[in-house]
């Protein structure tokens, strides 16, 4: 019965008119925003503002003959002061008159704006800035849009609906539901899938043919209230069969999919995606959550707008748990390969639970039983029988079933090689293949007996081989005038397109529904990653050995001061003994060389160890997380941000303990411990960011492992200490501005050299530096100040996190689009 909604007829153009005025209200906001700042800027600094900074610089610069420059604003736009007089004037602007050939020294702070004030320069002032407001206005509207697709309800989905013309659905609107007590007693309520001339071919290299995984012959139908089996050979094309059938083949540009399918016997476009529950051979799940929680918070983020009280959410998992016989297992986590928790077959049960959550009306599985004893097995199809005897329509691949398990299932479709074998009951197959010529001894099981029927011999006998693709040839020609006497379809019909579409804008919207809204989605995903943080409890103790052991063979190496702490009680004895000679020896110029290294040594790790979590864990996490986001879960927004928020405590607490162990033992510079954890925290962030980003673009672990190193080494390299600015080379440039190690590393040294003092005694390289600031002179980080620093680390981590989004995003899973079947193109 289809559900009268009156309602609905509005709700396509509602959501066209909210998303323009979201775009639009952003682009507005964007554009004023830069004008107002790009203005403010001009006007600030042709007026007060040039004065106030010519006055800091002139204080600055004071007793130094280096001209420094002061970054004011943006990358272009940079104030530049000289000692001699102080005169102040825009970097970006004198860049530009020293390609005109214009007199280099152009005006004092007051007279500034005067001198700039011919009129076509004026002009091209305004007109930069009004390019530039352009620009970022654009790069608003692309962010509203990315940010409208995947934050918004609907995004894509919705928008591939839309697509649908009003004029082609013929009332379709009409039989969309609400709410999920109304979809699923609407139209896919009770669903019959059918399919029928499915194909797919494997585009190969040149030269060589073509493979066909399927051979465009199969056909069938799964019927509500029945269990269909999907049988045959290892390679036969069973899992890309029920990947096919479902509208989940992964996009690839080899792959060419063909045929048809059907809903309630209405055609499908080739981009749908049945409405069902998709069960894959590898479950995947958060390793650390129990049973409950996994279920709690799926229940939460599907059904959260729907069942608003907590006891009708917990009646549910109660009854999902006692359903598929996980209730005792309710508080043992779900484990992994590593950790140990749940077995094998309640691993498949709890998936099973997870899909049944949004009570689908079909459930597809690939092969439900593998790896599992054949108690477990049974167990598990005793479960799916026990659904589809409650009106679900279950299509599975399975893989030699007892005969107990056999008996389950309704209906059969056996596949060799790629071609269609028999469609029909499980109660005719054994009578087909006798009647066939084919029959076999009664004590042998109809599974095992049909999949030897269809099964090729290989190696070795070649009679047996010739005799056995016979078999096959028959069969097969056989089985395809057999399925066409048993299923058929309208797909010959005319109004086939329409229906098609009808169909897929039906599907669209039912399915579109937010299981919860975005700021629960938020706080749920940022519980879950606090408590898989605090639950892996080995990775945190790992971590925390870690710092204290990098902190202890740093603090037993490395004596900075005159009043050494070390962890060698005899060394303190010694150094007290001695105290003058030691002492004079630890603070004299020689630690300059100490201090670089070990600040140096220090930022290496912290950007080693913070990365190389991320990128090793991330992508197993983003295995898992773009299912659920595929599955319309949740959003890419609210799980990254929840993400990214989540890890920062541990940062700050590593940091604490290795800054807390480190700092008395090398005696680092007394007074600058708080900036000291502040910037090796926010470089861990910094670094994590960038670990993120790499495991967000990376197509799996191994490609991020790989792409780590050359990274890392690029860090190093130009951390501002191996090779100065101007010797790099042009076309690298640009790494030094988002070196991570570099700014770490600039900003350790800042904070602990600036207002040192080094006595000239003791061994000593290079040219005499008596002060830290003379230090940093010589490795050319004078002229900045610890803001910059931390902005600049503050960008790192923003731009990270940015374009770790908007990877997640565009890494979203796509799928194949099914073509009409060759023969039918005309
Ligand atoms: N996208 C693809 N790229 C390359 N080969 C593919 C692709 N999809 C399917 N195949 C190939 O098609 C054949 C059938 O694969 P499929 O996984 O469907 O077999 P199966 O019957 O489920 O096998 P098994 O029972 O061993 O799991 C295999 O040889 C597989 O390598």
């Amino acid at each position: 019965m289809l559900l009268p909604h009156s309602h609905n007829r509005t709700s396509t153009q509602r959501w066209h008119s909210k998303r323009s005025l979201t775009l639009v209200t952003i682009a507005l906001l964007g554009s004023t925003l830069t004008s107002s700042t790009t203005s403010w800027f001009a006007s600030a600094q042709h007026q007060n503002v040039a004065g106030k900074f010519a006055s800091r610089a002139k204080l600055v610069d004071e007793g130094s003959t280096h001209k420094k420059k002061r970054k004011f604003f943006g990358g272009g736009n940079t104030i530049t002061s000289t000692t001699d007089d102080g005169e102040f004037r825009s970097y970006f602007w004198t860049r530009w008159r020293r390609r005109k050939g214009a007199p280099q020294h152009l005006s004092s702070a007051n007279g500034y704006y005067s001198s700039w004030t011919s009129s076509w320069e004026l002009v091209l002032v305004e007109s930069k800035l009004i390019l530039i407001s352009l620009i970022i206005s654009m790069i608003c509207v692309a962010f509203s849009w990315i940010w409208y697709s995947c934050f918004a309800d609907g995004g894509s989905r919705k928008e591939s609906a839309d697509n649908t013309k009003r004029e082609d659905l013929d009332g379709a609107e009409d039989l969309v539901c609400d709410t999920p007590e109304q979809l699923h007693s609407g139209f896919l309520q009770s669903v019959e899938v059918g399919f029928e001339d499915v194909g797919m071919v494997l585009k190969q290299k040149k030269g060589r043919p073509d493979r066909v995984i399927l051979d465009g012959s199969i056909r069938g139908v799964a019927r509500p209230g029945r269990m269909l089996a999907i049988m045959g050979p290892s390679g036969s094309g069973k899992s890309t069969l029920l990947h096919a059938i479902a509208g989940n083949v992964k996009d690839d540009k080899k792959v060419s999919l063909y045929g048809r399918r059907y809903i309630n016997n209405e055609s499908l476009t080739g981009d749908s995606r049945i409405p069902s529950a998709f069960i894959e051979q590898e479950a995947k799940f958060f390793p650390h959550m129990t049973v409950k929680e996994t279920l709690d918070f799926q229940v939460e983020l599907k059904m959260g707008s729907f069942l608003k009280k907590k006891v009708e959410r917990d009646a549910l998992v109660q009854d999902l748990m006692a359903q598929l016989g996980l209730t005792k297992s309710a508080n043992t986590i779900v484990g992994n390969a590593k950790v140990r928790g749940i077995s094998g077959g309640e691993r498949k049960r709890l998936s099973i639970a997870c899909e049944m959550i949004s009570s689908p009306s079909v459930i597809f599985l690939d092969e439900p039983t593998s790896g599992l004893d054949s108690y477990q097995a049974t167990q598990v199809i005793e479960t799916l029988r026990s659904l589809a005897d409650q009106g679900k329509t279950i299509v599975s691949v399975i893989h030699q079933p007892s005969q107990h398990t056999f008996q389950l299932f309704d209906d059969l479709l056996l596949l060799s090689e790629g071609r269609l074998m028999y469609f029909g009951e499980v109660s005719k197959v054994r009578q087909y293949m006798t009647e066939l010529g084919y029959g076999c001894e009664s004590e042998i099981g109809t599974a095992e007996h049909v999949l030897d029927c269809v099964s090729r011999v290989v190696g070795g006998d070649d009679e047996a081989e010739r005799l056995s693709m016979e078999r096959i040839e028959r069969i097969a020609s056989e089985a395809v005038n057999h399925a066409r006497q048993l299923v058929s379809f309208n797909g010959e019909d005319s109004t086939v397109k329409k229906s098609a579409k009808k169909t897929k804008h039906i599907i669209d919207k039912t399915s579109a529904h937010p299981g919860t809204n975005i700021f629960r989605q938020f706080r749920l995903l940022l519980e879950r990653s606090v408590q898989e943080l605090l639950r892996g409890k080995a990775a945190i103790f790992v971590k925390i050995v870690q710092q204290v052991s990098l902190g202890v063979i740093y603090g037993g190496i490395y004596s900075l001061g005159d009043d050494q702490v070390s962890i060698w009680s005899f060394y303190v004895y010694f150094q007290q003994l001695f105290h003058s000679s030691l002492t004079l020896c630890f603070s004299s110029k020689a630690s300059i060389m100490d201090r670089f290294g070990l600040l140096s040594l220090i930022i290496i790790g912290a950007t080693n160890m913070a990365m190389a979590g991320t990128v090793r864990s991330f992508p197993k996490e983003k295995a898992i997380v773009t299912g659920e986001i595929a599955s319309r879960m949740y959003r890419t927004g609210p799980y990254f941000i929840a993400k990214a928020i989540s890890e920062i405590p541990l940062i700050g607490l590593c940091n604490v303990i290795f800054g807390a162990i480190l700092y008395p033992l090398v005696n680092l510079q007394k007074g600058k411990l708080k900036n000291f954890l502040g910037l090796t925290s926010l470089h861990s962030l910094a670094s994590e960011g960038f670990g993120l980003l790499i495991g967000s673009v990376a197509p799996n672990s191994d490609v991020a492992l790989a792409l780590f190193p050359p990274i890392i080494v690029l860090n190093i390299i130009f951390d501002g200490k191996n090779i100065a600015e101007e010797n790099t080379p042009k076309l690298l440039r640009w790494v030094n501005k988002i070196g991570l190690i570099r700014w770490g590393f600039t900003g350790l040294a800042l904070n602990e050299f600036s207002g040192l003092e080094f006595r000239s005694s003791g061994p000593f390289r290079g040219p005499v530096a008596k002060t830290g600031e003379d230090a940093l002179a010589r490795f050319g980080m004078d002229g900045k100040s610890l803001n910059d620093l931390v902005r600049a680390q503050m960008t790192i981590v923003a731009g990270c996190w940015l374009l770790s989004f908007l990877g997640l995003s565009l890494t979203r899973q796509k799928f194949e689009v099914m073509m009409t079947p060759p023969d039918c193109n005309s």
